[in-house]
């Protein structure tokens, strides 16, 4: 198939699926990867393959077999030792190997940012058993947060008021971290006035921002989020300094192009780093209908060597998640047209099974202001219902 560019793209949920729509405008040939079928961006991209990227041997097989322009991690839990082969081998990586090396676990890109870039971040310590566990929070103090060092979207992560709870908090981090090894981070809990996602883009011109995007977490998971958010000038310039610093400390053998998820809290004037994603990020769908360019409309272009405009507006806007509440592969959906009655438009991802808690879509809003958006958001995604077939 004539092509603009092919796209070989390491995971196939949400995020994914919106980026395949992005690429594709722009001519790109995709294919989408996942463990597990008819992932959402499988159901758009031109070709999928099923595997576990955790598979070094499958990963190397998938890249051989399609030669592709751009490999595009869309999640954290891939082989990433395998990725940074390749691109020694001469296959592009975006952003970079090194920025999916640091980023899958929680310790390594902690320690570049506090440690080697001197970034203000929470009090923290790693822990490889229980006893580490209790020895970290005499350090960071309570309340802290304990997560294990590899997992996403709050999984495994709880916050301990007290050292009677620590126990409870350690099983409950190494029942649910992903891969094999036990190790968690044991930070001291930041009572923000809030939190925000400063989307960075790295291109061929240079370096842009969006403004920043406020957001609310439950779970550690996200469940609404707003763009603009207010913040000082002031906070904006110091997380914008961070965001350049740390995004071109993981350009290391790559081009380092692509867009990146900067997490900070914000207390007072005092803004801390918290993490980042070297890709798209789920507060960030909001972008769908707050600016002009959609944080995948970003990370395509500037992925693909296109312009990138240096100021991006945003509209006041809002998104809110449609969550299951229960395990089914036989699912169904009503009530979008209630939902839209305000004006706010939907997007359902189109996921074969859900469980509890599981993000199945996303209502998104624009309004004159960002607390109307908000509203509208919510009221719309509490108006989608789910049916599990039963
Ligand atoms: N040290 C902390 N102090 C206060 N709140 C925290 C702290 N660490 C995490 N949180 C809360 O939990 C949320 C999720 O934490 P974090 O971003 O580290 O987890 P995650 O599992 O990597 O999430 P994702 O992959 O969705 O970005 C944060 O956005 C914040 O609301
Ligand atoms: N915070 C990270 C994040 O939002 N990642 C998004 O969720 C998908 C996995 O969802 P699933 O667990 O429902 O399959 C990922 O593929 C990505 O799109
Ligand atoms: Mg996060």
């Amino acid at each position: 198939m004539p092509h603009t560019a092919k796209i070989l793209l390491l995971g196939s949920g949400e995020l994914a699926r919106e980026f395949v729509i992005s690429a594709k405008r722009l001519g790109a040939y995709v294919i989408a990867c996942d463990a597990y079928d008819n992932a959402p961006a499988m159901q758009l991209a031109d070709a999928r393959e099923v595997f576990s990227m955790l598979d070094g041997a499958k990963l190397r097989e998938a890249v051989a077999k399609h030669a592709p322009d751009y490999v595009v991690p869309e999640i954290e839990a891939i082989r990433t030792e395998v990725l940074a082969e390749l691109e020694q081998d001469g296959v592009n990586i975006v952003p970079s190997a090194r920025a999916t090396q640091l980023t899958m676990n929680r310790d390594a890109i902690r320690d570049m940012a506090a440690q080697e870039l001197g970034l203000r971040t929470s009090t923290y310590r790693y822990a490889e058993n229980f006893e580490e566990v209790c020895a970290a929070a005499e350090i960071t103090g309570f309340p802290c947060v304990i997560k294990p060092v590899m997992s996403s979207s709050g999984k495994g992560q709880s916050k301990v008021d007290d050292a009677a709870a620590l126990q409870e908090a350690w099983d409950y981090a190494v029942a649910n971290m992903r891969g094999d090894r036990q190790r968690v981070i044991v930070e001291q809990f930041i009572d923000f006035d809030y939190e925000i996602t400063l989307l960075t883009i790295r291109h061929r011109d240079g370096t842009s921002f969006c403004p920043p995007i406020g957001h609310r977490q439950e779970r550690g998971d996200y469940q609404e989020s707003w763009q603009p958010t207010e913040m000082s000038d002031a906070a904006i310039g110091e997380a914008q300094d961070m965001a350049r610093k740390v995004v071109e400390a993981l350009q290391g053998n790559g081009k380092g192009w692509g867009l990146f998820g900067v997490e900070f809290f914000v207390k007072g004037e005092e803004v801390i780093f918290s993490e980042l994603s070297p890709r798209p990020h789920d507060t960030g769908m909001v972008t769908s209908v707050s600016q002009n360019l959609s944080e995948f409309d970003l990370h395509a272009r500037a992925i693909m060597g296109l312009q990138v405009p240096a100021m991006i507006r945003a509209r006041p806007s809002a998104s809110a998640v449609i969550l299951a509440d229960r395990d089914s592969d036989d699912l169904t959906y009503s009530g979008l047209a209630e939902a839209m009655e305000q004006g706010a438009d939907i997007r359902i991802f189109g996921k074969p099974t859900s469980r509890p808690y599981r993000r199945m879509g996303v209502a998104l809003a624009c309004a004159g202001s960002t607390d109307d958006a908000r509203r509208i958001a919510k009221d719309a995604a509490g108006k989608v219902r789910i049916g599990y077939g039963e």
